[in-house]
């Protein structure tokens, strides 16, 4: 079966193409040797005074050196519509995450209040805690608290949110938000259309597809770029699966892309045990004697989730190398047509998208009833890098200014990743940052549409889960990308998770979450009433209940003694000063108020990032620091440092 993806209205949108003359350089083929392709900046945009320094940063005041593993994050969470409080709790306590060690300071390294205030906040985010009396300077994740006219009500909250409003600066390199929006008259606008049509009998003829013939086409591929042969599956029709708000389409509705993940989840055990694990490689290749004779031999599993499997594939022609998923098998349950469906979801999304920062998606094969993605091959991977501790501080903030760029991208093609973390990011020959995994992606917009299609469901991975997305049966999928980055960043920087889990059930996150006591005129039990409330985080087990002081005095005297340190300061203070203001803005509750990716590449601290990048097919390397390259663990590839 031919599963061709109609990416032509995508590509031929000029509002939807982006303008960044990188994404015409990625090619970054792994032959060339990496001097040939090399050029250092002369002349860097914000050159570092000193030299990188490893970890611990030497300008992070009160560095805590982890002493425990930062462990992968696996399978993302699913759960059906709205949240399931038991499902969600089960989840919770079945994950990866239980293995974590969420930051804690401990309370000899508070610093006191004064100290904070003179010496170690940055001049943004200091005014986030330095309010006392004047509520204009209260920052805006506490505003809620305050009897205003600004005050959101929850319906106003799940209505779209008008794209970017706080657009600061014009950000280079991809259009802004009022490029994106296209005419709010235009007679095609997907509002405007008549809805479509349900009864078979009532579809056009030339809109009637064969099923398709299994027993005669045993291998059939689809080429990137070769988008106008037979077309089953097209991305319009893929993306009108994504639409939650066309009632009309019951079926497009079943088969979004929240399913697609949820089956993932649910079967992941049983993936991990399948096929392509069980049976010896030659095996494999027997079979799939198309895909071997186009892209070579099988080599070793590079990784395996709930999606699938990803193997190495070696082409003896030229030497190429290649990354390939084998997707998960059929269930049961599933018609093969919707299995090619959501199967191909991913394909469909990953080929669409071209940019220096996220992997190429080549081809789909369709062998035996298996599906394999083929991608371009990225050796290194950011959670072996960050786990190798030696990354340097301007090394950190290129890779984040990297992610950033490459979810800019995502933004400007109105997806969004929704599974954004340390382990959908891998790293080429050439120190460049790759966004992999596009099984959560979703679109937010369409072309020439000016509304937001907002999310539903519980996707991502715990730890990098957007608060919003445990309490909002809708949410604003780009927000929630936001705030992964920002963990991510975390990550970097610090070597382990700011929480388990975005609840306040998590001591971590009831800490950043709350006010600190003396810098507001709120009790903790207000405050944590308030955001709860208002939707903003969800409370946890149900037998949860806020301390009252007397609660408050005691843990302290269980801890030590010693003062708590409130709200998000508690995880700001362990960061570089420059990088606070944006974490800060990145990591705010309510998802209206935090940062849109242009208010991100607005902040100072991201715009000045010196940053390796492509130009004309030419790496342009910042000269403010190597890169550490670390490949997985059984890789052939040595650490290197480029
Ligand atoms: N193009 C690539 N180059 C190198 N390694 C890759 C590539 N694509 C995937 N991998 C490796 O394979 C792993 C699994 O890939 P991927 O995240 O796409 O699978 P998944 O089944 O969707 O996983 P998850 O359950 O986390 O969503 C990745 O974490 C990464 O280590």
């Amino acid at each position: 079966m031919v599963t061709a993806c109609n990416m032509s209205e995508l590509h031929s949108s000029p509002k939807f193409s982006f303008q960044d003359n990188q994404s015409q350089d990625d090619s970054s083929p792994l032959e060339k040797t990496f001097q040939d392709k090399v050029h250092i900046e002369e002349t860097p945009k914000y050159p570092f005074e000193r030299d990188a320094t490893p970890l611990p940063h030497e300008d992070v005041e009160h560095s805590h050196e982890p002493s425990h593993p930062l462990p992968r994050v696996r399978s993302p969470i699913q759960v059906n519509d709205y949240v399931d409080h038991k499902l969600a709790e089960d989840r919770y306590r079945s994950s990866a995450a239980k293995n974590f060690e969420p930051i804690s300071i401990p309370n000899s390294q508070i610093p006191s209040e004064d100290e904070d205030e003179d010496d170690h906040i940055s001049s943004q985010a200091s005014t986030a805690f330095r309010s006392k009396d004047n509520t204009s300077s209260i920052h805006p994740l506490y505003k809620f608290d305050l009897p205003s006219n600004e005050e959101d009500s929850d319906d106003h909250h799940q209505e779209s949110k008008p794209s970017s409003p706080s657009v600061l600066k014009t950000v280079r390199g991809f259009p802004s938000s009022e490029d994106l929006i296209g005419d709010p008259n235009d007679p095609y606008r997907r509002t405007r259309r008549a809805p479509s049509k349900s009864d078979p009998r009532e579809i056009p003829s030339q809109f009637i597809f064969k099923k398709p013939d299994h027993k005669h086409h045993h291998s059939s591929h689809h080429h990137h770029g070769n988008h106008s042969n037979s077309s089953s599956l097209s991305l319009k029709s893929l993306l009108h699966s994504h639409d939650k708000h066309d009632k009309s389409d019951k079926h497009e509705k079943h088969h979004s892309s929240l399913d697609l993940r949820r089956f993932f989840k649910s079967h992941q055990k049983s993936d991990k045990k399948g096929v392509s694990k069980s049976r010896s490689s030659s095996n494999i290749q027997d079979d799939h004697f198309g895909l071997f004779k186009k892209y070579g031999k099988f080599g070793r599993i590079l990784g395996s989730g709930a999606g699938g499997s990803v193997r190495i594939m070696k082409r003896s022609s030229d030497g190429k190398i290649f990354a390939v998923k084998e997707f998960r098998s059929r269930r049961p349950s599933e018609s093969e047509r919707e299995y090619a469906r959501k199967v191909t979801a991913e394909f469909c999304v990953g080929s669409a998208l071209h940019h220096t920062n996220i992997i190429e998606t080549l081809d789909i094969i369709e062998e035996n009833k298996k599906f394999f993605e083929v991608m371009e091959y990225a050796p290194y991977d950011m959670f072996s890098i960050v786990m190798s501790g030696q990354m340097t501080l301007p090394e950190i903030y290129c890779c984040f200014k990297q992610l950033l760029s490459g979810v800019a991208y995502l933004h400007s093609m109105g997806l969004a990743h929704r599974d954004l973390k340390l382990d959908n990011l891998v790293v080429d020959e050439n120190c460049n940052i790759k966004i992999i995994d596009f099984g959560s992606a979703v679109v937010y917009k369409y072309p020439f549409e000016a509304d937001i299609v907002e999310a539903t469901g519980v996707v991502g991975s715990d730890p990098y889960l957007a608060p919003e997305t445990l309490t909002k049966k809708l949410y604003d999928p780009r927000a929630v990308d936001i705030w992964s980055c920002a963990i991510i960043y975390c990550c970097m920087a610090l070597r382990r998770f700011p929480w388990k889990y975005p609840k306040l059930s998590d001591n971590s996150f009831r800490l950043f979450c709350i006010i600190p006591p003396t810098k507001g005129d709120f009790s903790e039990e207000e405050v944590l009433k308030s955001i709860k409330d208002r939707g903003l985080v969800d409370p946890g087990h149900p037998s949860y209940k806020p301390p009252n002081t007397q609660q408050r005095s005691e843990h302290q005297v269980h801890a030590g003694g010693k003062q708590e340190v409130y709200g998000p300061w508690r995880l700001l203070r362990l960061l570089p000063r420059d990088t606070r203001a944006a974490v800060l803005h990145m990591l705010d509750l309510d998802p209206v108020r935090r940062y849109d990716i242009h208010s991100v590449f607005a902040d100072d601290w991201i715009a000045n990032i010196s940053m390796c990048h492509m130009q004309n097919n030419k790496v342009i390397r910042s000269p403010t620091h190597l890169h550490n390259l670390v490949s997985p663990e059984g890789s052939p590839y040595p650490h290197v440092k480029r």
